[in-house]
């Protein structure tokens, strides 16, 4: 939690000062125009992102030429059958991975499936001695849909669920842990947890974690190989701006890539796939985590989105970040009359990632009429104003507008 009233004091004309100031010198502001955006503040970069401008030129072409005079040929010639390897590549220095441990395909929904079904399987294959491994651990503030899955995971593997928030993760491990599932951002509050601790907490119990990265992919660095992560999934349409729909990721770290055992061992995670044997065996490396046919439209969308991180270091785009966010913060304090919103996300760097939460009972209504006078974050329910940040695309100058416009419909005028 924060509090707003640390720099209430600015008026409107030193904020306006600031923004000039920071925009003046942000190094990443040419990116913006990579991107196609209209006078809308869009502060829903964490629910979907923004179109980059190349895309539909890309997509035009994947359709005309490589679908529609290529046709089958396009699985080899255009390389549409590696394409799920070859864009968790492309992925992987944004995550903090050496290549060769992602791949991109599934939903996130699917990918927390496979991903937890398989850590549950690793922990009982190094089982030793004492008793059964069959508890699984789940964030207790997760989005829903992983509580949702991860209860399913536990019934097939015959494990009991227990929801634990992060922070009382250390506490709850033991030698019953099988595996644990945690999101490196709430999609709610904003709280970005710690990541190399917990990690190195699960593992010393002998348990895996599973981590999301939906709201951390693409907004901050996650150091996935630095840090000893075993398995991570997340999604490419926020932060990545892969497209609605866009194809999820899961990483499977390379020295766990021959006992990965997948729940999901469809024909394209075969080693050899075209050999059509009644037989499966799993292929090597990271392409066993695939499951069948890859959507490739939706997967080729989000190759070309992926070009406007070129010359874009994760580093840069946290720091803007932290800096939009403080700013937000700051132009809230100043323009939101005392008391009328409480700020869920917490104020220390160290355990905010790329949005911020404030509270308040009407959140609902106050959302539409933000979005109604230009300001687009979104509501979550029951009293969650949530605003994401885009370091690729904000301006600081639209942050302060945001804040002003939010000032304004919060007082009701
Ligand atoms: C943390 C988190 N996990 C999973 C999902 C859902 O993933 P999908 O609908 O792509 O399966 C979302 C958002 O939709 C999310 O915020
Ligand atoms: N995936 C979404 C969708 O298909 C429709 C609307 C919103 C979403 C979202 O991504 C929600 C998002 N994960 C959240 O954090 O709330």
């Amino acid at each position: 939690m924060c509090e707003l009233s640390e720099s209430a004091s600015a008026g409107a004309p030193e904020l306006l000062r600031r923004a000039e100031k920071l925009d003046a010198a942000d190094e990443l502001r040419a990116l913006r125009d990579r991107f196609v955006l209209d006078d809308v503040v869009y502060l829903d970069g964490n629910s979907l992102g923004a179109l980059p401008r190349h895309v539909p030129d890309r997509l035009a072409d994947v359709v005309r030429r490589e679908w529609g005079e290529l046709r089958i040929r396009s699985w080899q010639e255009s390389g549409w059958w590696t394409a799920p390897e070859r864009i968790g590549d492309r992925i992987a220095p944004l995550l903090g991975a050496a290549p060769g441990q992602i791949v991109v395909g599934d939903s996130t929904s699917v990918n927390v499936f496979k991903a937890l079904v398989a850590a549950v399987r690793l922990a009982r294959q190094e089982q030793q001695g004492s008793g059964p491994r069959d508890e699984i651990l789940v964030d207790a503030t997760t989005f829903p849909t992983d509580g949702y899955i991860a209860g399913s995971a536990a019934r097939m593997t015959g494990c009991t669920l227990r929801p634990v928030v992060p922070e009382e993760v250390p506490g709850a491990l033991s030698g019953r842990t099988a595996a644990v599932l945690l999101n490196h951002v709430d999609y709610r509050t904003g709280r970005l947890h710690d990541l190399p601790s917990l990690t190195a907490a699960v593992h010393e119990a002998g348990a895996y974690a599973v981590w999301d990265l939906c709201h951390s992919a693409g907004a901050l660095p996650v150091g996935l190989d630095e840090h000893g992560v075993a398995l991570a999934v997340g999604c490419t349409y926020k932060f990545l701006n892969g497209g609605p729909g866009a194809p999820a990721f899961l990483y499977v770290r390379r020295a766990l890539q021959d006992r990965f055992d997948s729940p999901l061992p469809g024909w394209t995670s075969h080693a050899e796939p075209f050999g059509m044997h009644a037989t499966y065996v799993p292929a090597e490396g990271a392409v066993r985590g695939r499951v069948g046919t890859p959507d490739i439209l939706s997967m080729l969308a989000l190759e070309a989105a992926l070009d406007v991180w070129d010359g874009v270091s994760v580093e840069a785009v946290r720091a803007k970040s932290l800096a939009l966010t403080d700013f937000f913060l700051d132009c809230v304090a100043a323009y939101v009359p005392t008391g009328r919103v409480e700020c869920v996300t917490p104020r220390a760097h160290e355990e905010r990632g790329s949005q911020v939460a404030l509270r308040c009972p009407d959140a609902g209504p106050v959302m539409e009429r933000l979005i109604a006078a230009g300001v687009v974050g979104d509501f979550r329910h029951p009293d969650v104003l949530r605003f994401g940040f885009t370091p690729l695309y904000l301006r600081f100058a639209d942050v302060e507008r945001a804040a002003r416009v939010l000032g304004r419909v919060l007082a009701g005028t």
